[in-house]
């Protein structure tokens, strides 16, 4: 909620608002042999920081491609994504990927999770990536997510949900201003997803902007704002 006069797009000082994720025009082709799939036809949209989107569509409209290119994963065959203004596309991928480790955390449906790792080894090891090897002041993702008793476990001896919240303890080390997700409930029973919701809803409140692709009822009904796509299109 806002209490300021200024107008759209502008802080009260005058100063622009700074959108923690902007997409402009995103095309993404796939080719194999003759056939062409347009995964993404001309996708444009902004996350404000602290805002939670949830991004909807059938099987194969496009929400994981376009997760890919928003996370510097993927290059888009057209258009540009900017994270707190800076342009992550058109960027070696050594570019990409230490400003990905820096602006952006991730959780993606293959996990982000090293099985030979401890849970808190594998955030130290996000935070040794990022250039952080300290924590974040103030901040103890195991703590926030409930999950302090299981930071020397490895991952394949969680649970599915510990798993989804090891996931966001990782995706979440370095306190990024924009957190990216694939399906993070798709595995998880209604309890354990309204708990996974809890906690990135706070994550919201404290300014982060997210984006959450899904299919789940729950996960739009949490959000702020639905977007939807279809045939590679924001409808
Ligand atoms: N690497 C690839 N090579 C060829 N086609 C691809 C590739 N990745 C995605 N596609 C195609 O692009 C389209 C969009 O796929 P995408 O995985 O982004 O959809 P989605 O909305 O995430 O689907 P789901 O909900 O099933 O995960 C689909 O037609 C898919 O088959």
């Amino acid at each position: 909620m806002t209490t300021s006069a200024a107008p759209d797009g502008m802080r009260a000082s005058g100063a622009p608002v700074v959108a923690a994720l902007n997409a402009s025009s995103l095309h993404r082709f796939f080719h194999s042999g003759d056939e062409e799939t347009q995964a993404l036809r001309g996708v444009t949209i902004t996350v404000a920081p602290g805002e939670f989107v949830a991004v909807v569509g059938p099987s194969g409209s496009g929400k994981s491609t376009l997760l890919s290119c928003l996370a510097g994963l993927d290059e888009p065959d057209g258009g540009t994504v900017r994270i707190g203004g800076t342009r992550i596309t058109r960027r070696p991928e050594s570019e990409r990927a230490r400003l990905r480790a820096r602006l952006i955390g991730l959780l993606t449906q293959s996990g982000n999770l090293l099985n030979h790792l401890s849970v808190v080894q594998n955030i130290a090891l996000a935070r040794r990536l990022a250039g952080n090897p300290a924590a974040p002041t103030g901040t103890d993702p195991l703590a926030e997510l409930g999950l302090a008793h299981r930071a020397h476990a490895r991952p394949d001896t969680l649970s599915g949900g510990e798993t989804v919240r090891a996931g966001l303890a990782v995706a979440l080390a370095n306190d990024p201003p924009v957190l990216l997700a694939d399906e993070p409930t798709g595995e998880l029973d209604s309890t354990t997803e309204a708990q996974v919701l809890t906690i990135l809803t706070r994550r919201a409140h404290r300014g982060t902007a997210l984006l959450v692709a899904s299919h789940s009822a729950a996960v739009a009904a949490a959000a702020d704002r639905v977007i939807t796509l279809r045939n590679g299109q924001v409808q």
